[in-house]
């Protein structure tokens, strides 16, 4: 028989798993100390923006294959696989605070009455699973509890597809049995050929934080080369298309730009370099506070370009800053660690006065940085801007129209910290075009130092 499934923490990683597991064919039940959301939850409403994620909720909840609960006794008397996905926030010094996990493993335990198999899908450092199992023998449970590590790799964004169709699965169990309870709940994605890697809990968790480590290297790799362009009138873009054409590199997250941010690459790197440093090893990640170095370089770089527009203009400290864009990557709301409002929000301490527009974000970035104005369209946010940013990448942003965009404001330069915008017509209406990095527009008057 399918096992049922219980998910705890239905934040963004939660209730799109809870969600995609009823598409997979399975039980589930999903829980949550947020009794808010879990209320809108069970009226089939998403409360954050993903596409694709609502329909599949409402789908499920209508069917009654899914169901939300704050119970966590519930959910114990309930499912046979438990889905641990609880936040894991960065902590003091950087390390990851594993309180909310804990607090689950304390209460689930000793509420559960049949043998059940905890799954945790959280981000954690290595070595959190195997103190996870003395903590659960030292809660002494009255039935067989195993414990197994199985990351998540979902994109905020694509979360609905990531789920349904992962491009790997890893699995870190403790037995057989634990491997072939998680292979029942992927049955689909197996059978339809998705790769799968079985091993031990470290390595499970530590593939999940070294895959978000490398791809943060990526990307602050190809910001490096970007100072360097800056500096030599070389084009990033045109570098990166070229280095991506080899495949044992590949073009993906080669945008050069502002630089990550999001809930998850800035934090997963910092507690990477924390436990590394806890274990004795910190020379083994070295590397990592370079890649921090460069992407904090990133944010600065464009608040600088955007300093520098306003001074030009006329006195700065009233200047005024149209920025397009607060969430931290398109197709989100989530402004965590966000490039774009952090930008905002510095400019906005140095005395300007900055006017947002995100197609989906006002919201959340409104509860973060109630200090900022925010436009209800672009046209909006750039009414007497005296400079333009683009600090989110939203696909309709490329459609704007340049010419109406100039007329709502009162100077002309924009700043594409995307690398994203053709140009050309921004160019054609009459807008001074910086960009980072790449050929365009007109030079970049103070490049950096590196
Ligand atoms: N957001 C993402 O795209 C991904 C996140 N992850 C990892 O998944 C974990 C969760 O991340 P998010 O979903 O983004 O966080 P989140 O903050 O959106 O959601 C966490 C949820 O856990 C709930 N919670 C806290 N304590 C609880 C408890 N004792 N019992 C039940 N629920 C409780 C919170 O109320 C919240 O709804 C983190 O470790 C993150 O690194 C992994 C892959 C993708
Ligand atoms: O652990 C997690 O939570 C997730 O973290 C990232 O996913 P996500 O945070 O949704 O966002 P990404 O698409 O990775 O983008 C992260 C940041 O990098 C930036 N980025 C991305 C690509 C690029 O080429 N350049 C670049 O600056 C984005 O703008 C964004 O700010 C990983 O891609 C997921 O595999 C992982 O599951």
């Amino acid at each position: 028989m399918a096992p049922r499934i219980s998910v705890i923490g239905t934040g963004y990683l939660g209730a799109t798993h809870a969600a995609g597991m009823a598409e997979l064919g399975h039980e589930v039940v999903g829980v949550d100390t947020d009794a808010s959301r879990i209320r809108a939850l069970a009226e089939g409403r998403v409360p954050f923006y993903e596409p694709g994620l609502p329909e599949l909720l409402r789908r499920h909840v209508e069917s009654g294959r899914l169901r939300f609960t704050t119970d966590l006794a519930e959910a114990a008397a309930f499912a046979d696989v438990h889905f641990v996905c609880v936040g894991t926030p960065q902590g003091p010094g950087g390390a990851a605070d594993l309180t909310a996990l804990h607090r689950v493993v304390d209460d689930l335990v000793p509420a559960l009455r049949r043998t059940a198999l905890v799954v945790g899908k959280s981000t954690v450092p290595v070595g959190t699973a195997e103190a996870l199992v003395e903590r659960i023998a030292r809660l002494r449970p009255s039935v067989e509890v195993d414990l197994a590590w199985n990351p998540e790799f979902l994109r905020e964004g694509h979360a609905v597809e990531d789920t349904l169709r992962p491009n790997r699965l890893v699995l870190g169990v403790p037995s057989p049995a634990a491997e072939w309870a998680l292979r029942q709940v992927y049955a689909r994605p197996l059978a339809d050929g998705t790769p799968v890697v079985v091993t031990n809990l470290p390595t499970a968790e530590l593939v999940k934080v070294s895959a978000n480590a490398f791809l943060a290297t990526k990307i602050s790799f190809v910001n490096a080369m970007a100072e360097l362009c800056e500096v030599t009138g070389g084009d990033v873009a045109a570098l990166a298309d070229a280095l991506g054409h080899d495949d044992r590199i590949g073009r993906k997250f080669l945008g050069a730009g502002l630089g990550y941010g999001g809930g998850c690459l800035p934090k997963d790197v910092r507690a990477l370099i924390a436990r590394a440093t806890e274990l004795g090893t910190p020379e083994s990640v070295d590397f990592l506070h370079g890649v921090e170095a460069v992407n904090a370089r990133r944010r600065q770089r464009v608040v600088d370009e955007a300093l520098g527009a306003l001074r030009r203009t006329g006195p700065w400290l009233h200047g005024r800053v149209g920025v397009l864009g607060a969430a931290f990557k398109p197709h989100s709301d989530d402004v965590r660690d966000s490039p774009a409002l952090d930008v905002a929000r510095r400019l906005s301490r140095e005395g300007a006065w900055v006017t947002v527009f995100d197609p989906q974000a006002s919201v959340t970035a409104r509860t973060v940085a109630p200090e900022l104005r925010y436009a209800a369209n672009a046209v909006a946010a750039c009414r007497k801007a005296d400079v333009v940013l683009h600090l989110t990448e939203w696909p309709e942003f490329a459609d704007l129209d340049p010419a109406r965009l100039l007329e709502a404001a009162r100077g002309r330069v924009l700043v594409d910290a995307r690398n994203t915008l053709d140009p050309a017509p921004w160019l054609a209406a009459g807008w001074d075009v910086r960009t980072l990095g790449t050929l365009v527009g007109v030079p970049l008057e103070r490049p950096l130092a590196v």
